[in-house]
């Protein structure tokens, strides 16, 4: 992989990675890109294919798969998520520092490869506000929201193993979470770019 190097953000569900994204991008959205994953997931309310993720089905997604079409992919509370070789292209080719959103496994996996991205994990301040927060959302049935509670557990427990993380964001004041994401990716952006008047001067800012 040539160009600056990507950046994984992981993290249980709920824990605010879609937040931190969202106000990354809409603040430094020519410097960002989203690598947009494709699920086989049902789209929840607001959600536009081709934008949070390419919805597809089980059938074709294994297809893809098997044809060798996804840098990793993962088995998520009952659906399989995976990032396509042409997802983070198409990001690199608009000269943009592709952002991946992925689970834990997909950590595991991109690791094995030549990506090199930094890893960043997002994490609630404790389980109790992460069921909180996933309750709230309205976006869970209660089996999936308890699926997503019983993998935040184990995330949780690994994302502390060394080495695993560049940096573990604890998203509880969402500002500051915000500071500390922006920091780290000062690092990988070109220079002077994270500054705090980068979205004023480019008029992103509302
Ligand atoms: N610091 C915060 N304080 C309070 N609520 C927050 C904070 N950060 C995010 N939230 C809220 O928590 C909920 C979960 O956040 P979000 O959807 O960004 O999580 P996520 O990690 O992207 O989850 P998933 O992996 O399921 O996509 C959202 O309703 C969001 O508005
Ligand atoms: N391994 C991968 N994980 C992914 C990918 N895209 C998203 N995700 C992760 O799935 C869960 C659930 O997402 P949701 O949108 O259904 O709430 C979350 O932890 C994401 O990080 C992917 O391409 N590969």
């Amino acid at each position: 992989m040539t160009g600056p190097r990507p950046v994984v953000l992981s993290g249980p569900s709920g824990a605010g990675k879609s937040t931190l994204l969202k106000m990354l991008l809409k603040d430094y959205g020519n410097v960002f890109g989203f690598s947009v994953s494709h699920t086989t997931r049902q789209p929840r309310v607001g959600e536009v294919n081709g934008k949070e993720y390419h919805f597809v089905t089980r059938d074709q997604m294994q297809k893809e798969i098997d044809a060798g079409e996804f840098i990793e992919h993962a088995e998520f509370s009952g659906n399989i998520y995976g990032t396509s070789k042409a997802a983070v292209q198409a990001v690199q080719a608009r000269n943009q520092i592709c952002v991946l959103d992925i689970d834990l496994q997909g950590v595991k996996s991109i690791k094995k490869t030549d990506l090199k991205p930094i890893y960043i994990s997002v994490q609630a301040p404790s389980i109790e506000v992460l069921e909180k927060r996933l309750r709230d959302r309205r976006t869970e049935s209660e089996e999936s929201l308890q699926k997503r509670l019983n993998t935040a557990r184990v995330d949780m427990e690994l994302s502390n193993e060394p080495g695993l993380f560049d940096l573990i964001i604890v998203n509880n004041d969402l500002q500051k979470a915000y500071s500390e994401l922006k920091e780290i990716l000062a690092e990988v952006a070109p220079p002077g770019v994270m500054c705090d008047d980068y979205p004023r001067l480019q008029g992103r800012e509302s």
